[in-house]
């Protein structure tokens, strides 16, 4: 494994712990939820969670999901992953998501409600030009290949 980048950070509520990895390699460092909250069906809900951080510049961290949740309550993030700019110094915060039908989703203050995944990006630098350099795929998109079962495994794969 590489070696982890150093990110300063502040508890804004500092009875809340820090985000921490469940096991060595895991890619999403869980972040608490700093206040209780109970989302009612379709319902959304933008939640705290006690911390700001500083990216090293050519870095951004994204907020995502935690799947247990998801499987569990049906609970997501409406801007999944969103993104935390290297620049920004707010609190973090989470737009939950309960996408039951049926049951609300209730949490505690200091529940793991999302993971922050911390990772490098590139900045484009972007060139107008009139035509695009040709591709095997041209504008084909949005289910354009069919279902797995029609495109017949590599059928196509050249
Ligand atoms: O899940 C998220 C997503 C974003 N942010 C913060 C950090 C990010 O740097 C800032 C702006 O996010 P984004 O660029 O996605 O939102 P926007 O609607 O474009 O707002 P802005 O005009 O402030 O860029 O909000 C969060 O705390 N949590
Ligand atoms: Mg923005």
């Amino acid at each position: 494994m590489t070696d982890p980048v150093d990110v300063l950070i502040t508890r804004l509520d500092p009875e809340l712990p820090l985000p921490g990895y469940a096991h060595p390699g895991d890619a999403g460092a869980d972040l608490v939820t700093t206040s209780d909250v109970s989302i009612a069906p379709g319902e959304r809900a933008m939640v705290g969670t006690g911390i700001a951080i500083a990216l090293p510049a050519g870095y951004a961290a994204f907020v995502h999901p935690r799947s247990g949740l998801a499987h569990r309550l049906g609970v997501s993030i409406v801007n999944t992953p969103g993104t935390v700019d290297a620049g920004y110094r707010g609190e973090i915060k989470v737009l939950l998501v309960n996408h039951d039908l049926r049951e609300p989703a209730v949490f505690a203050r200091g529940d793991r409600i999302a993971q922050l995944v911390v990772q490098r990006v590139e900045r484009a630098r972007f060139h107008e030009v009139e035509r695009l350099p040709g591709s095997a795929r041209g504008d084909g998109g949005y289910g354009s290949t069919g279902t797995a079962s029609q495109a017949g495994g590599n059928a196509g794969v050249r």
